[in-house]
């Protein structure tokens, strides 16, 4: 799909962020400075940065989360920086998030089914229709149907991030902020997580803002790649782009330092690497880059 033919959900337009600062006549932390994305329907922005580089920073802002100074966030055409509760309430149906950690994010006193039920009872949906879409969730998520009366504890990390992706999916939203979804999971693990990820677009047509530092996992399951630097969006364009031959060099740095573990794309690389060390003599680079 073109990005023209998608249709934006979510437009996010010279986006600035401050947290207020701590104590006495601080001065306000500025996280996000004229952040400018959009999303398509049916489309994944990958959001790559290093740490502390703003990406949770503007997932939260998304959701209403972390308080929005400048510029201005719309979803579907309405205005939504400064929605208030009850408007960010009706939102929680369109608007939803998986979060990093499956071992802090779902509550560990309740069971599967519970923690599925719960959005769908604040929503006012009744126990009848909800007990068949809790089947269906857990069909979705590939969980046994027996996973309804047992608690977080007993599954892998991998599970319990099935279930948050199930309660994600419980109300059918159109956007899921998936912030850092995979990083506390072993690679294989990753890779199964990822391609449920693709697999519900596929079949939901839900869109991703999908937040990582790992720009491998990005360029797996993104059509589009934004690269955050110190609160600044500093390179975004088609994922085959930004992620193969990103134009920014705070990207190849980036990219010269995530591990391959396929030879052939190790020599690639490394062929790249003494390319683009030979073009720049950027010092920054040769030490981001290594031997
Ligand atoms: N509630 C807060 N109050 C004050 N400063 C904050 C708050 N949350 C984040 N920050 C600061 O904002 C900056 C961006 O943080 P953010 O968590 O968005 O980065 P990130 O790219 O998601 O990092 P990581 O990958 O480590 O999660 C950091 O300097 C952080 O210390």
């Amino acid at each position: 799909m073109t990005d023209a033919a998608r249709g934006d959900l979510l437009v996010v337009d010279d986006l600035i962020v401050e947290y207020p600062g701590k104590g006495f006549r601080a001065k306000p932390f500025r996280a996000l400075t004229d952040v400018s994305i959009r999303i398509g329907q049916g489309e994944t922005l990958g959001l790559v940065g290093e740490s502390g580089s703003g990406k949770t920073t503007l997932g939260r802002a998304v959701l209403g989360l972390a308080p929005v100074t400048g510029g201005r966030i719309t979803f579907e055409g309405e205005d939504i920086s400064h929605a208030s509760r009850k408007q960010r309430q009706k939102l929680s149906r369109d608007l939803q998030v998986v979060f990093q950690d499956p071992y802090t994010s779902l509550n560990p006193a309740m069971e599967i089914g519970e923690i599925l039920a719960e959005p769908l009872t604040i929503q006012g949906i009744g126990p009848a229709e909800s007990k068949a879409r809790i089947k269906e969730l857990l069909d979705h998520v590939n969980l046994p149907s027996d996973a309804l009366h047992r608690q977080p504890r007993e599954f892998s990390g991998g599970q319990r991030q099935r279930v948050a992706i199930a309660r994600a999916l419980a109300l059918s939203p159109k956007l899921i902020v998936c912030d850092e979804p995979v990083s506390a999971l072993d690679l294989t693990t990753q890779a199964r997580v990822l391609d449920l990820f693709l697999q519900i677009q596929q079949d939901t047509g839900v869109s991703y803002l999908f937040v990582s530092h790992d720009l491998d996992v990005v360029r797996h399951i993104s059509h589009r790649v934004a690269v955050m630097y110190h609160g600044e969006i500093v390179e975004q364009g088609p994922a085959s782009q930004v992620t193969v031959a990103p134009q920014h060099p705070y990207t190849q740095r980036l990219l010269l330092a995530s591990p391959v573990p396929d030879p052939d794309r190790q020599e690639v690389r490394r062929a790249n690497r003494r390319r683009l060390l030979d073009e720049q003599k950027n010092p920054d680079l040769v030490a981001a880059a290594g031997s």
